[in-house]
């Protein structure tokens, strides 16, 4: 692309220097500029880019784009813009020939929820016969060719290049998670957004955000892109108490859906029953009832689906066929996903609950298939809100038996100062078992169960690695559940067995998209 070519899509620039220079691609980061390539300084949290530019020019880019205006003495093309980051995105999305503009876009936002929704979404979308991609916490999935994720919501430049390998693919829609540091951070700026799904809000990224009002006003962004489009749907959580303020903000638009259980919704669900293998409920939905069932267990997941089914719904699929595709949605990794057999005298749930509220309703859920007693294992993230430690231990000791507080990922945390935090929460410490090893908490929890209890494993779900001092070290609770109880049944061959184990659960759980 010319830089002439650029600057029309950009918000007041101010621009010096040639505007014929030729852009190859773009940069935020210095330590991958080059000649051709256009580096956009961002402020970050940790360092400035603007502090960057010397690097990036003596590493030979070919323009700068900036919050500052250029010193006197550089010579280089130069665009002085407002705002960085949505500079980034816009052209990011020039450089990229607009690839968003031929997809329909739905982006859920929310504090719990968010891949499991784009999941069933994805899902819905592609057995409706349009070819979606996927960005969501656990992988990317480009229209068939998948690869593991870096972020939940990559930055802008990022979406940009994999919207454009998933047009190439023949994909026409996208369900894509859109993260609170997303939306604070510019990087799902000026997509069109066909269906915007809230989930709910409740604490979590506190460090990051400040306040709940912070936080929220980061979720608001999604629907103040829609409101500002001609057309898009907003697919809110009515049930949800700042769900409701979104209602009450965007009403006026006549573009709300509103979903959950209460009388008059749009999508409301009733008579929800659910065991192992699944759930079943009433969908009441544009004058009609449908029966629905999905493998999924849980109250939450019939948020989940509720929302997910009003998105699809939006974007042009016809209803009744979309909650019979419900009832194929896949696994979604490390999502209560049972690690155990029906037959097994125990079961084992992986969850990825890692915020009081998730504690809460995963352990409601468990509850609710009658088990003798819980055992729950769990830790709490290290680089993360510090004040939601004590809420998981308070949360997840109302919910269980017997707990046991770990590691989660401490990162550069000390794992004994996070286990110390969340102690607080408990009422009753003496009642609990602390380990700092996670191996060896699942190993005390494995060794207590009893015929009719309940293992959750919660806080890393599809998590393949555990982060100790800014280093990634293989872990996997699913592996390590099945090892473990291998090794506890006395037999020696654990890999062969393991082997055996996993074809079996492979067969189980349809997992197409795990690794
Ligand atoms: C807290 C946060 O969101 N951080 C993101 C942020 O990094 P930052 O602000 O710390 O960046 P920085 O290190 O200060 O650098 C500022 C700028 O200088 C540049 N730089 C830096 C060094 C250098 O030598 N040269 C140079 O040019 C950097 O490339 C960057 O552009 O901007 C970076 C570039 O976009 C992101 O990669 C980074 O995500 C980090 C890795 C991260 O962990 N983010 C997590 C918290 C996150 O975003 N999570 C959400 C999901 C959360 C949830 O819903 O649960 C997600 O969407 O993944
Ligand atoms: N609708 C929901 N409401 C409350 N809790 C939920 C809901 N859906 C899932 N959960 C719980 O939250 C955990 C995380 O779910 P999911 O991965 O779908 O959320 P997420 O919003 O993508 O999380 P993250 O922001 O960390 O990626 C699940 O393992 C489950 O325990
Ligand atoms: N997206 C969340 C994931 C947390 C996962 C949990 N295992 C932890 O490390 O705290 C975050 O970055 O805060
Ligand atoms: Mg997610």
């Amino acid at each position: 692309m010319i830089l002439r070519d650029l600057i029309p899509h950009l918000d007041n620039p101010v621009v010096s220097g040639s505007l014929d220079t030729e852009i190859t691609g773009l940069t935020y980061d210095s330590r991958t500029a080059g000649p051709g390539i256009a580096f956009v300084a961002l402020r970050g949290n940790t360092v400035d880019g603007h502090d960057f530019i010397p690097k990036a020019i003596a590493a030979g880019a070919a323009v700068i784009i900036s919050e500052q205006a250029p010193p006197d003495d550089v010579k280089l093309p130069w665009v002085h813009v407002k705002f960085s980051r949505v500079a980034l995105a816009q052209a990011a999305a020039v450089l990229h020939g607009f690839p968003a503009q031929k997809l329909a876009i739905a982006a859920v936002t929310g504090t719990n929820g968010k891949t499991t929704t784009a999941f069933l979404t994805h899902h819905l979308l592609n057995a409706g016969q349009k070819r979606c991609g996927l960005l969501s916490t656990i992988l990317y999935d480009l229209g068939g060719e998948q690869m593991p994720s870096t972020h939940t919501t990559p930055e802008s430049l990022e979406i940009q290049s994999l919207l454009s390998q998933m047009l190439n693919n023949g994909c026409r829609a996208v369900s894509m998670e859109a993260s609170s540091h997303a939306l604070d951070q510019q990087r799902t700026y000026g997509l069109p957004i066909a269906a915007g799904i809230f989930t709910n809000l409740t604490q979590d990224h506190l460090d990051y955000h400040g306040t709940m009002e912070e936080y929220f006003a980061a979720k608001v962004r999604l629907f103040e892109t829609i409101a500002a489009q001609p057309k898009g749907a907003m697919i809110i959580n009515a049930d949800d108490a700042w769900g409701r303020k979104l209602i009450t903000r965007f009403e006026h638009t006549g573009r709300v859906v509103k979903f959950g259980y209460g009388v008059g919704f749009d999508f409301r669900a009733a008579n929800v029953r659910f065991d192992l293998t699944g759930t079943s409920f009433e969908l009441e939905a544009k004058g009609r009832t449908f029966l629905v069932r999905t493998p999924l267990i849980g109250d939450f997941n019939v948020y989940n689906s509720l929302g997910a089914l009003a998105a699809a719904s939006a974007m042009g699929l016809n209803l009744r066929e979309t909650v019979s595709h419900l009832k194929n949605a896949p696994q979604v990794p490390g999502r209560l996903e049972r690690v155990t057999e029906a037959t097994t005298k125990f079961q084992v749930f992986v969850d990825y609950a890692h915020t009081p509220d998730a504690i809460e309703n995963a352990l409601r859920t468990v509850r609710s298939l009658r088990p003798r007693r819980i055992i729950t294992v769990f830790g709490c993230g290290g680089g993360r809100d510090r004040s939601k430690r004590p809420l998981m231990a308070a949360a997840a000791e109302a919910g269980s038996d017997i707990c046991i507080l770990t590691s989660d990922n401490p990162r550069n945390d000390d794992p004994q100062v996070i286990i110390a935090d969340a102690v607080k929460g408990f009422a009753r410490p003496k009642n609990h078992v602390t380990a700092v090893d996670r191996r060896e908490a699942i190993q005390i929890a494995l060794e207590n169960a009893r015929g009719g209890d309940i293992v959750l494993v919660a806080g890393k779900g599809h998590e393949d690695y555990q982060e100790i001092q800014g280093k990634k070290h293989p872990f996997d609770d699913r592996r390590v559940v099945r090892q473990v109880m291998l090794q506890i049944a006395g037999n020696r061959d654990v890999e062969r067995a393991e082997r055996e184990m996993l074809r079996e659960q492979e067969k189980m759980n349809r997992r197409p998209y795990d690794r």
